[in-house]
């Protein structure tokens, strides 16, 4: 079985990918340059399953993975997640003084998670956004004066210099990723449901909705809009509960939810992460 996460090697998703594969026999893993082209490898015929980082404790949700999966990946459905700490490091390929810093590279992601020492650390440098922080990693080879933010794996894997390490904002950092493929798992009794609907716009209809949940004691363990993208102002909400779809309660839930929203898709059921 074939398993695509974003690449190059180094990535904290080839860290969730090593986690992830602990329990999976014979498979492969299959690099990809974007986030995009993850989730695309599944409806593509690439791979079979795919692991892409969905939300962090620092910067909240990787709003490109949110809004494909609520809008674009149809037939692929989320089968399990990851959670894993993050520190990030600054690297470079040869010694360099603070003061000599002018370009920090890395994913849009890590430079959020580490605003604030970027800010004070690096006032003037020009900060450059690349495709993961294992490709920012190598886009400081020989380049005295641009650095990376990273993980200290990518640094070893490609043989750079940590100049500073756990740079993050908020020292406890964690990133949770999400295991796709084109069925969700199987019942195993400390399971979560990830859904997406959008609710009429008149007063109390998501109050109505949610109700549905409050009424049947189902716990919802994450609510996000995103916009809907038809109209400003309107926005459709991602909601992860706990139990399995094919549980009584919360079949009979979903089934009253459809008649309370205005389009409901359910992206899977998937053990919680222990
Ligand atoms: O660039 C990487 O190393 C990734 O795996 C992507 C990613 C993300 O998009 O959230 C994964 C974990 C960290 O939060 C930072 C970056």
């Amino acid at each position: 079985m074939k398993i695509g996460y974003l690449g190059p090697k180094g990535t904290f998703s080839e860290e969730a990918v090593i986690k992830y594969t602990q329990s999976v026999k014979n498979c492969e893993v299959v690099e990809f340059n974007t986030i995009p082209e993850v989730i695309n490898c599944i409806s593509d015929g690439l791979c079979e399953e795919a692991v892409i980082p969905i939300e962090n404790s620092i910067e909240g949700s990787v709003n490109v993975a949110v809004d494909m999966l609520i809008n674009d990946a149809n037939g692929i459905m989320i089968k399990g997640e990851v959670i894993i700490p993050i520190s990030h490091c600054l690297i470079s390929d040869v010694p360099v003084e603070f003061k000599d810093v002018h370009c920090i590279l890395s994913h849009q992601q890590a430079i959020a998670q580490c605003r604030e020492y970027i800010f004070k650390k690096f006032p003037n440098a020009e900060v450059k956004a690349t495709d993961s922080t294992a490709q920012a990693v190598l886009g400081v080879k020989s380049k005295p004066g641009v650095v990376a933010i990273g993980p200290e794996r990518a640094a070893v894997i490609y043989g750079m210099r940590i100049i500073d390490r756990d740079i993050q904002d908020v020292k406890e950092n964690y990133t949770r990723f999400l295991v796709l493929s084109q069925r969700d798992g199987v019942i195993t009794g400390k399971d979560k449901t990830s859904i997406v609907f959008s609710v009429p716009n008149v007063p109390g209809s998501l109050y109505n909705a949610l109700g549905v949940l409050a009424n049947k004691e189902i716990n919802m363990t994450k609510i996000e809009s995103r916009p809907s993208r038809k109209k400003l102002g309107e926005y459709v909400f991602w909601v992860d509960i706990e139990g399995h779809r094919e549980d009584e309660i919360v079949k009979s839930a979903l089934e009253e939810l459809k008649s309370r929203t205005d389009f409901l898709k359910v992206l899977g059921s998937y053990p919680k992460f222990k």
